[in-house]
């Protein structure tokens, strides 16, 4: 357990706690900024200060906030003072530190920017307030055995709600009793209550189900002996998440704090909701994309103090302070939101596995389709191996079919056999899910004469019709124009919209069945969090007959009289050029497909395709998770794809394509130098074109990361040197380990 577990102080306000430094300066630190230069600046301070501390410092022109890192003996420049040391926190601990440490070096992404992509937005600037604590208070000794007057309703409904476990002085207080503050001081100094800390709060737990011999087995197999990392490769609707619950429940009665990173998409307020339900005591904190920043630093704080027992967040919430960190879960492991596409591309899950390391603590990664990425780990021994192979309800796994659409005529892009299905389900009043991967109307709009096509000024992409909003829309980088009334290249009025998006599936279904209570789920829909709130109560309602959707509906949805998926267009996913298509696409209609038979009634599903005998429909359909996974990490290993080598790719864009290819090649040569780094490339980016730019990239691989690193390390030294002459119309980026080409 590290140091900095101890209570943060609170002090006023930053001029008040900000130290002055005008006085002598002798002490030379070294200071990181979020600049995007690889090195850190020297500056004098008026004390030793250690590394983590956040001080105010003239950088050029600017004013910036930065954090220091070390300190230096001597330094060769004209040093300039501290404007001010922010020490109204203590300093950001140690632990912290080397994780951000870590993900600078391993991603190759300079430190002062590392740092400030881990720190919350409000935590880069000078906070204005700190935060306040609510107590928490429980019954003490003395007052189990007493009660308020029992004329007073709302003190005894306060009392009550003490009864049931600790209590603090927060919402759920002062809606019980608007002064319950008072009330509660005036019992605690009684002696009918004491204040516990937020540790021992933590340690009520409501009752869950009674566990399935295969989850208690899972469950009672968890060593919490230091780190260990544990795939948890459970098939849809196998209780994973109840399994999570019981581990995290040891965690907090240990006196430990747990983490659990969860996809972007999944951090409903119904997951929320299930988390509170079984800790009700437990301080929860939540961090997702959402929260502003105010409430992110809370939380964070919260969290670093030790006060939040229990943090579910999205990809970000990996940097989160955890001083007493006790376990950490990464739920639908093989997520691709997890990854992040910009600016530090870090990976969450690789970089939890590494912290849990790191605190001695385990690592738990779950998924119903696991990466291959942790399929080989477990392979090759790196991570234990935890199997759920049974629904936890009476439920089987659905039965697949195989639509072959070859030689069919479709309505609407629906075979007869598919309408048939969507039919007897509403005759049947079963709930069914129709999946299409596209949002919008159709892909494209398309001239019947001369063959013009709707394309994106900006991009080589297509411009999608949203017939909703009257226009046509670019899903890369956001143009959009009005629906044209005619060819504007030939002059054709007649214009038609090619295939099939959510937007004209739903519209056909409407028509078709125009007695169906219907929802589009997608991103034009459930753009808000809370969104999801109301289909979600809607369809236990039984008040949904038909749910149709992108991959939105494929995460981790639990609707117990959801009974019929029908999977439209999935064959795209064949084409790809990404050899990681393939993966994402059986994952993808697997977690779809999970979706169906998950309470009394049985699942059923169907999926239209042009490839009926393709391995991946017939693993899919036999349910054969494994067996997939081992062609595909076979194919990898003699195609000498990862996770058999390790990968990084250099991206450069330009507005001209010749730039960008110049500087690639450049590159190239000094990368020839690394004997055991194979460099392919350059090429065009399969998408070459975006947002005006031209895209091009190299890519670097090794069958070690060793090797693959330290030629890393020497192209980023010189990689600003060589894109010099290239002006500023050139901008580049380094993607380690990138998830797609
Ligand atoms: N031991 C149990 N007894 C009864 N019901 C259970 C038990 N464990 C889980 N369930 C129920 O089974 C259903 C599926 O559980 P859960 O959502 O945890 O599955 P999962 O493995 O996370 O699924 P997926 O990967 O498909 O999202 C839920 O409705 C859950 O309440
Ligand atoms: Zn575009």
């Amino acid at each position: 357990m590290n140091s900095s577990a101890k209570p943060l102080p609170h002090k006023a306000s930053l001029p008040a706690s900000a130290t002055d430094v005008s006085a002598t300066p002798r002490v030379i630190v070294q200071v990181a900024f979020d600049v995007p230069l690889d090195r850190v600046f020297d500056y004098l301070a008026p004390r030793p200060l250690p590394a983590g501390v956040r001080v105010l410092a003239q950088f050029g022109p600017r004013k910036l906030v930065g954090v220091v890192v070390g300190q230096a003996a001597a330094s060769p420049h004209q040093l300039r003072p501290l404007l001010a040391v922010l020490d109204e926190l203590p300093p950001l601990p140690d632990d912290w530190l080397a994780l951000t440490r870590f993900a600078a070096r391993y991603y190759h992404y300079p430190l002062g920017q590392t740092l400030f992509t881990a720190l919350p937005t409000a935590l880069r600037n000078p906070p204005r307030r700190t935060l306040a604590l609510p107590p928490v208070y429980a019954l003490s000794e003395a007052g189990a055995a007493w009660q308020p007057p029992a004329r007073a309703a709302r003190q005894l409904a306060l009392w009550a709600r003490l009864r049931q476990g600790p209590l603090a002085l927060d919402d759920e207080a002062r809606a019980l009793h608007p002064q319950a503050g008072k009330l509660l001081r005036e019992w605690l100094a009684a002696g009918w209550l004491a204040q516990v800390t937020p540790a021992q709060a933590a340690m009520t737990v409501s009752p869950g189900p009674a566990l399935t011999d295969e989850q208690r087995e899972v469950v009672d197999g968890l060593s919490w002996a230091g780190f260990s990392a544990t795939l948890l490769d459970g098939i849809t609707g196998s209780g994973k998440t109840e399994v999570y619950l019981q581990w995290i429940a040891q965690a907090l009665a240990a006196g430990r704090q747990a983490l659990v990173l969860v996809p972007e998409i999944n951090l409903t307020p119904q997951l929320e909701a299930r988390f509170r339900a079984r800790f009700p005591h437990t301080p929860t904190v939540c961090l997702h994309s959402n929260l502003a920043d105010g409430a992110r630093a809370q939380a964070w704080l919260a969290a670093w103090e030790g006060r939040a027992r229990l943090v579910i967040g999205t990809r970000l919430a990996v940097f989160t302070p955890l001083p007493e960190l006790g376990l950490i879960v990464v739920d639908e492991e093989h997520d691709g939101s997890f990854k992040q596409q910009d600016g530090l591309r870090y990976h969450a899950r690789d970089l939890a596995v590494w912290r849990a390391q790191q605190a001695g603590a385990p690592v738990v990664l779950g998924s119903a389709t696991p990466s291959l990425e942790s399929v080989a780990a477990v392979q090759a021994g790196r991570y234990r191996h935890a199997r759920l192979t049974r629904r936890a309800s009476a439920a089987a796994l659905p039965q697949i079919h195989l639509l072959d659409i070859r030689r069919q005529l479709l309505d609407e892009g629906l075979s007869a056999a598919a309408w048939q299905a969507l039919a007897d389900g509403l005759a049947a009043g079963e709930t069914s899910l129709v999946f299409i991967n596209r949002r919008g109307w159709a892909p494209v709009l398309a001239c019947v004469d001369c063959g013009w096509l709707s394309s994106c000024p900006h991009c080589a992409a297509r411009l999608v019709l949203h017939w909703h909003d009257r226009r046509l829309q670019c899903h890369h980088c956001g143009h959009h124009e009005a629906i044209p009334h005619a060819c504007p290249s030939c002059g054709n009025p007649d214009l038609k919209p090619l295939g099939q998006g959510t937007q004209r599936i739903e519209a056909a279904l409407r028509r078709q069945f125009p007695q169906a209570r219907i929802a589009r789920i997608d991103r034009d829909t459930v753009s808000r969090r809370d969104a999801w709130a109301e289909i979600d109560r809607q369809v236990r309602a039984g008040e949904l007959d038909i749910l149709v959707g992108t991959q939105m509906l494929a995460k981790g949805h639990d609707f117990p009289s959801l009974s019929r998926v029908v999977a439209l267009n999935a064959d795209g996913g064949l084409y790809s050029a990404d050899f990681r298509a393939e993966e994402r696409l059986f994952a993808l209609l697997t977690q779809v497909a999970g979706r169906a038979g998950r309470g009394a009634l049985p699942g059923q599903v169907w999926v239209q395709t042009q490839f009926p005998d393709h391995p991946l429909y017939l693993a899919l359909r036999e349910h054969d998770v494994a067996g997939f996974a081992q062609r595909l990490l076979e194919e990898r290993a003699s195609a000498g794809y990862p996770p058999a080598v390790f990968q990084a790719l250099l991206r450069a864009d330009a507005p001209e394509l010749d730039t960008a290819m110049a500087f690639l090649r450049e590159v190239r040569q000094y990368a020839a130098c690394h004997g055991d780094v194979l460099s392919l490339g350059p090429a065009p980016a399969s998408m070459a074109r975006l947002a005006g730019r031209e895209r091009a990239q190299l890519l670097l691989q090794a069958e070690r990361r060793a090797p693959l690193h330290a030629a890393l390390s020497a192209l980023c030294s010189g990689l600003d040197d060589w894109a010099r002459p290239f002006g500023s119309a050139l901008r580049w980026s380094l993607d380690v380990d990138p998830q797609e080409l």
